[in-house]
Order: C-alpha cells, then structure tokens, then sequence
C-alpha cells in the first residue's frame, strides 16, 4: 500500500491541470471534439474499499487505444498466443499510433499490438459467431475487471468514429490483402469503434488496472479474471508500447506500465501495487494526456512507482 493523501493528491491535481493549456483535444474523431480541454481526474485503486480519487472524477469518457490492452487480453484467452503473434509482433515503433509506414516491411505483420494496425489485427481474432457476440465478449470482461455491469459503449462516438475512419480502413484492407485479416474489413471496424467507445470512469480504469497489476487475480471476487502469462503480457506492451511513440521518454520519467488513448485517458497498472485510472483530454502531439502524463510522472516520483 502506498497510503495515499488525499489532500496531496488533490493539491497533485491542481498542479497537473496548468499543463494542459498546452494541450489540444482529439479532433479527427469528430465526437471527441466535445470534450473540456481543461478536465483533469484520477482514481487509484489499492483494492477492495482503498480508491483514492481526486478531480472531476464523475466523467465518462471513452477507452479508445486503452481497449487495445483489453482486446488483447481476450484475443490471447480465446486463441492462444502462437495464433496472435503470427499476426502481430512483439516490437515497439518509433512512428505515430496510426502509421502505416512499417507495415510494407516484410512479412508485412503490424509491428506490435498497440498501435492501430495491430490492435485491428487482434480484434478480429476475439472468438464469436457474430460481431455482436464478439463486442459482448469484451464488455463481459470489463464487467468482470471492474464489477461495474453498466458499463456500456458510447453509440455517438462508436458512430463518428465508423464514419470516418478511412485511415484505419485502409490499414485494414492492406492486411486483409495480405492475409493477415481474414474477417470482413467493415465489420471489424464496426467492432473496432465500438470497442473504442467503451465508456469508463477514471475508477472503472483504475480497477482494471490494479487486476493486470495483481496477476491478473480479482481482489473482491478472487477469481483468476487473465492467466498470469498473459497479465505479465500486457503489462511488457504496456511498458514498451503503450505511450506509442513517446514510450522510451514515459519509461524513463514515470517508470510504470501504462497505456493511453486518444479520449485523454491512461490507465496504470503498478506490478503488485495500484491500478491508475487518469482522464485529462488535453493532448500533446503524440497524443497521449499532456496533464495525465505529469500527474502520473509526479504520483511515481513522490511514491516511488517506478519499476526500474
Ligand atoms: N490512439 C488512440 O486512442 C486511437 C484510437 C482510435 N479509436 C483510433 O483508432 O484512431
């Protein structure tokens, strides 16, 4: 336990909060656009009745690239990790979430399961006779990280997104051409968005984190909610990819597994420590919380979260 102040965390908060001047909300998802630049909330999650929370903590906001750690997680139960990882790789890229420059180099796989190409690739490996099958898969999962049964997707934002993902798109038929998607492109982007809008509170984040924190074991149920292996899987993403390319720079500052998204939320899984769930929608160029990565970078430096 790291026994949190509350009073520091909300003076933690307040000081967080000035960077995000600098910062600017997601506009290519144009749903994203709506949110409060200014927005800053955190909730860490030590188990059962230990939730530390500070900010504008009641906001809803959506998963977006934090899902790719979920729909991994699912992909690796369902088919096993020779499947996944013949269809993605285990390397970080040094190019933006959406790139798809790497993705001519041969054998033409995406690069690591993190960025957009590779967490389309696994998406459309979650078991399922139907999409719908497939999508209540994963929020069966997240119900279960987070024992919140509410917790559904946002239909407007999924919508956006569908309608103007023609970058992921083409991702998707560059690998469909190349075998390495083998479901229907415009279903798995109907799948992809909605996957992406999953809507959360900082504190169902910060559950799901402490459960890939704590070997993938939930506290209150005791039930064993991700293999082991696979927990330590996610959290080695984490670790080397989940800022997309701003990872080294966040490894050496802050030091703990997390992973971001373009809705301005992070979530931090602390090896056998806490579970972080951050929302700040400012962002910086490489699209991770501007404000979110200096309160996390502050949290680790006064309680010594770094794991290196
Ligand atoms: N970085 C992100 O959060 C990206 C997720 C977003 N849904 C996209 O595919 O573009």
């Amino acid at each position: 336990m790291i026994c949190l102040d509350r009073l520091m965390l909300e003076e933690m908060v307040l000081e967080a909060k000035k960077c995000s001047v600098a910062g600017e909300v997601a506009d290519y998802i144009p749903a994203l656009k709506k949110a409060n630049k200014d927005t800053l909330a955190i909730a860490v999650f030590e188990g059962e009745n230990t939730c530390s929370i500070a900010g504008e903590v009641e906001e809803k906001f959506t998963l977006q690239s934090i899902s790719k750690v979920l729909s991994l997680a699912v992909a690796l139960m369902d088919r096993g990790e020779s499947t996944v990882f013949s269809k993605v790789g285990m390397e970080p890229t040094g190019d933006p979430f959406n790139s798809i420059i790497k993705l001519e180099h041969s054998p033409s796989k995406p690069l690591n399961p993190m960025i957009n190409a590779g967490a389309l690739a696994v998406t459309s490996l979650i078991v399922g006779d139907t999409m719908e099958e497939k999508l209540g898969r994963l929020l069966s999962f997240v119900h279960e990280c987070t024992g919140n049964q509410n917790i559904g997707y946002d239909e407007e934002i999924a919508q956006s997104e569908y309608e103007t993902a023609f970058l992921n798109r083409s991702l998707c038929y560059f690998m469909k051409q190349h075998g390495v998607i083998e479901i229907e492109v415009e279903e798995l982007l109907s799948l992809y968005t909605k996957q992406c809008a999953i809507e959360v509170t900082c504190e169902d984040l910060a559950k799901i984190g402490y459960v890939i924190a704590n070997e993938g074991k939930h506290i209150e149920t005791g039930r064993q909610v991700i293999p082991l292996h696979i927990a330590r899987v996610l959290k080695t993403f984490m670790v080397t990819c989940g800022m997309y390319n701003a990872s080294g720079e966040f490894a050496i500052r802050v030091g703990v597994p997390a992973k971001s998204g373009v809705s301005g939320g992070m979530m931090a899984a602390v090896p056998y420590g806490p579970g972080i769930g951050i929302y700040g929608p400012a962002l910086d160029e490489t699209g991770n919380s501007i404000a979110g990565m200096a309160l996390l970078e502050a949290l680790s430096k006064r309680y010594d979260l770094s794991i290196f």
